[in-house]
């Protein structure tokens, strides 16, 4: 449901529901905190990065947000639904390319967009239609019928992400999507999601790069040890720091941080 506030000149307007919504989400594994009870609100028509260091809890808490992992405590709603109790109107909105993402080795790359078209419930005309483009955009025509065994790591992303667009889901959520990518593809993936979240819809991608999630995202989300350390648009979080690096580093405590200089035995042909 779309909230009613007051603009700056004493109007109501109204203000779309966060595209995902976190409460209090929690997830342990053993003894290993994972995620430490985090709360999130990612504005709908956005471009989002969430950062943070190895280990901080990313994938986790995107495997909770998209309904892969079970959280142990807390809520998430997604386009305004709750993931948990209504999976499948989140399922059907929601896009995800997740790290390390499985698929079926055995189809040719056109084959997999198509299973994975039907599954969606689109038309097969409408599937055919779209995968050509996807796999044209994406400068896979000439690989779409190899099969994706045989694909390099940049050509999975670049399926996974052609699978992961097919239905035109309202909120596309990506684990490292440009990792393995070359810079003319990585360029290309850039200008489909620029133009994807043009159009009102939201991409929520977690990346190390800091370089990269500043010059795409307009808002970002900082995550270390399992917490959220930031949240709000680029300018805010990045505060009076030149770059999201400085305001990265500062944020998760790790400037004074040894860069190597008790390496003394490194470099310098000594044995
Ligand atoms: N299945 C699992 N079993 C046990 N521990 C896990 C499991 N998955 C994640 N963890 C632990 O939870 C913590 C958060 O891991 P997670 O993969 O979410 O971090 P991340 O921010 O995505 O890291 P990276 O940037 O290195 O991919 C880590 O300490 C990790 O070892």
């Amino acid at each position: 449901m779309p909230e009613e506030t007051i603009d700056a000149v004493g109007d109501a307007v109204q203000v779309p529901p966060p595209a995902v919504q976190v409460e209090g989400l929690w997830k342990r594994f053993g003894g290993q905190v994972a995620v430490a009870g985090i709360d999130l609100a990612l504005p709908a028509g956005r471009f989002i990065g969430l950062v943070g260091p190895n280990g901080a809890g990313k994938t986790t808490t995107l495997s909770m947000v998209t309904g892969l992992l079970r959280p142990d405590q807390g809520r998430v709603r997604v386009a305004g639904h709750d993931v948990w109790r209504d999976p499948v109107e989140v399922k059907a909105r929601i896009g995800v390319l997740p790290e390390g993402l499985r698929m079926f080795e055995r189809l040719s790359g056109r084959e997999l967009l198509a299973y994975s078209g039907r599954l969606r419930g689109l038309p097969g005309e409408e599937v055919d239609q779209r995968a050509a483009q996807l796999l044209d955009v994406l400068d896979l025509a000439g690989a779409q019928n190899k099969l994706v065994i045989d694909y390099s790591t940049g050509m999975r992303k670049k399926i996974g992400l052609a699978a992961a667009l097919l239905h035109n889901p309202e909120v596309l959520f990506l684990d490292e999507p440009f990792e393995g990518v070359d810079p003319v593809s990585a360029q290309t993936i850039r200008g489909v999601l620029e133009r994807y979240t043009a159009s009102g819809a939201t991409v929520v991608f977690s990346s190390h790069v800091m370089e990269l999630v500043e010059s795409l995202c307009d808002w970002v989300a900082v995550m270390a040890a399992g917490r959220i350390r930031a949240q709000g648009p680029l300018a805010e979080v990045r505060g009076a720091r030149p770059t999201l690096q400085a305001a990265f580093l500062e944020l998760v405590g790790a400037q004074g941080r040894d860069t190597g200089a008790s390496l003394d035995w490194l470099g310098g042909g000594a044995r």
